[in-house]
């Protein structure tokens, strides 16, 4: 079990650079064993095109190494707090993807302001407020986490699946690593869409009847995207 989440969140990671989400080695996906309670990540500071799939770190929900020779990314116990707080996930996605993260440096949520963003994320996708001296100084991995689960209070995480980190960058999550990095994809998307849309028309409007139509025709109880699970 493990070893196929080690290689899922190995080929993961890879695909942020075949997606252009990330350089250098800049970003990290983990996915979680929910039977275990074990994370697989990517490890900190690792090249792209040198990591392997025997370099993924395991680790408990308290942040312990249990398999593994490197250390964890560095923002371990983001996903983690994550992890603990939205348990319908099953994998976390973060990048600097460049116009997600320029939102993020804007300080704003991203509107709801198009079908292809109404496909995956049913509100706007939130901004989180300023972390204050204390969660810069304190622990600050940790407390990215904490204040990503505050600005979701009220909200679904499944149907918002992905936040912008103040001053910082997107993070997104899914069912498993491969869908929340095909959530990262669609954030960078949409961010690029409405950076232009807004600078082509910036009192654009959206038809809300578009929003739900969309989301719930992908997400809703009676869903007729794609093709029927077997
Ligand atoms: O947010 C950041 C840095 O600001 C991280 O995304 C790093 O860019 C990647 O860290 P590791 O996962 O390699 O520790």
């Amino acid at each position: 079990m493990l070893e196929d989440l080690k290689q899922k969140v190995f080929q993961a990671n890879l695909d942020l650079v075949k997606h252009g989400l990330v350089i250098f080695t800049w970003g990290n996906v983990s996915g979680i064993d929910r039977e275990s309670g074990l994370v697989v990540i990517k490890p900190s500071g690792v090249d792209y095109d040198t990591m392997k799939v025997s370099d993924m770190v395991v680790v408990d929900l308290d942040g312990n190494v249990v398999e593994g020779d490197l250390r964890p990314s560095s923002d371990t116990p983001t996903h983690l707090a994550l992890y603990k707080a939205f348990p319908e996930i099953g994998g976390v996605v973060h990048t600097h993807s460049t116009y997600a993260t320029a939102w993020a440096q804007a300080g704003i949520d991203l509107p709801n302001i198009g079908t292809t963003h109404a496909d995956y994320f049913h509100q706007a996708i939130p901004c989180t407020a300023d972390m204050t001296e204390a969660e810069v100084k304190g622990e600050y991995e940790l407390e990215t986490g904490n204040v990503i689960i505050e600005r979701f209070k009220g909200m679904n995480p499944v149907h918002t699946p992905g936040v912008l980190v103040k001053n910082h960058g997107p993070f997104a999550w899914g069912k498993d690593p491969h869908d929340a990095v095909h959530n990262a994809v669609v954030m960078e998307q949409v961010a690029k869409m409405a950076s232009i849309a807004y600078s082509v028309n910036p009192n654009l409007t959206m038809n809300p009847l578009l929003i739900e139509k969309h989301f719930n025709r992908k997400h809703g109880p009676n869903a007729y995207y794609g093709q029927k699970k077997a």
